[in-house]
């Protein structure tokens, strides 16, 4: 593996984020009053080392990869929509090639591994790990060499978003069961029961919820004594959701700031801090997810998102959603004039 996963992560930029914040303070409203959008510039100034930081150039990867947990009908799809969804993403159906266009945002897909694969297509990078991770009621999800190449696939995309001057990287996720072992990593992590954090995914009824909770719960008993998080990634995770979280922490490596899409990516990303403590600052969190656990895995992150949509999708949409009230942010931290250029009273 190239990337050291518990090496050093940049720090933001205090003085940057200190001018942010006293710039805030001299525009023409009441101090706070456009509240988490202030927050946001100064924490993109933090990030990008600049009083006055900019969002022009997004970079969108969607990991995804198949589950060996689906075989025990956690979802309301079948698996083979996860290659067929690559193929749409690639032909740009999908709700994050739209979202894409609209940002002006390159849109990678990577392939981890699907067991309907539509072979190469445009736009597509293909590291076929294998079609599927293990059932992980009767075995750990990945071996250790799957878990390194899936962690490498991530920090692979970062790099090459790095070397097309990104501004912010997007990871987002396709993968049918992956709300399962997204709950099942989040329960390990956080020492929660199933039954808080399991939720209806694509749109299970009351019945399936149930069965994923005892699912989840078998899961947990039979990993119980797995703690270290890089185990419980390994047990209980999913190729796609250790690319999301090596590509957190490589980014945060990089000083790339990342915006943080649904529940998937955010067990993800929980996986990550838990891994290297000093990714958390680069993480800018989106939106919370209908699905049932996310509130709480925010929470544990200490997280206040921008947005409460209703959106379960992943692909990365909501973060992508999220990206022009950031930018109008920016805009309204560089171009709003001061009180003194207004010639507008203070308080
Ligand atoms: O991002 C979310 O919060 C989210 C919530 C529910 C479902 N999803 C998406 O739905 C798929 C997984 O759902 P499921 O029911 O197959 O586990 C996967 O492709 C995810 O991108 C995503
Ligand atoms: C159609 C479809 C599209 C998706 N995109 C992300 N997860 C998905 C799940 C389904 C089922």
């Amino acid at each position: 593996m190239d990337f050291d996963m518990c090496g050093p992560c940049r720090r933001p930029d205090v003085d940057a984020r200190e001018a942010a914040r006293a710039r805030q303070l001299r525009l023409t409203k009441p101090p706070g009053s456009l509240g988490a959008l202030e927050q946001a510039a100064i924490a993109l100034a933090a990030l990008q080392g600049c009083a006055q930081p900019t969002l022009e150039r997004i970079w969108i990867s969607v990991f995804a990869a198949d589950h060996g947990v689906a075989a025990e009908g956690v979802s309301a799809f079948p698996q083979a929509v996860t290659g067929e969804m690559v193929r749409n993403f690639a032909h740009g159906g999908a709700a994050i090639s739209v979202l894409a266009r609209r940002l002006d945002a390159t849109l990678e897909v990577v392939q981890l591994g699907t067991v309907n694969d539509p072979g190469p297509l445009p736009g597509v990078v293909r590291v076929m790990i294998a079609p599927h991770t293990a059932n992980f009621c009767e075995a750990p999800a990945m071996d250790d060499t799957q878990l390194r190449q899936a962690l490498q696939a991530g920090a692979d995309s970062v790099a090459r978003a790095t070397a097309a001057g990104t501004q912010a990287f997007i990871g987002g996720e396709m993968g049918i069961g992956n709300t399962t072992a997204a709950t099942a990593l989040a329960c390990a992590l956080l020492g929660e029961s199933p039954a808080v954090l399991a939720g209806a995914g694509t749109g299970l009824d009351a019945e399936g919820v149930a069965r994923k909770q005892a699912v989840v719960a078998r899961a947990l008993d039979r990993h119980a004594d797995a703690d270290a998080p890089l185990e419980v990634l390994r047990r209980l995770g999913g190729f796609e959701i250790a690319a999301l979280t090596g590509a957190c922490i490589s980014a945060a490596q990089r000083g790339m700031p990342v915006i943080v899409d649904g529940f998937i990516a955010t067990a993800a990303a929980l996986a990550a801090v838990r891994l290297n403590p000093g990714v958390r600052p680069w993480l800018l969190f989106s939106h919370c997810s209908h699905e049932r656990g996310h509130r709480r895995l925010l929470d544990a992150l200490d997280a206040h998102p921008l947005l409460d949509l209703g959106l379960r999708l992943g692909e990365g949409s909501g973060a992508a959603v999220a990206v022009p009230l950031l930018r109008l942010a920016c805009d309204l931290h560089a171009e709003m004039a001061t009180f003194e250029q207004a010639g507008v009273s203070t308080a």
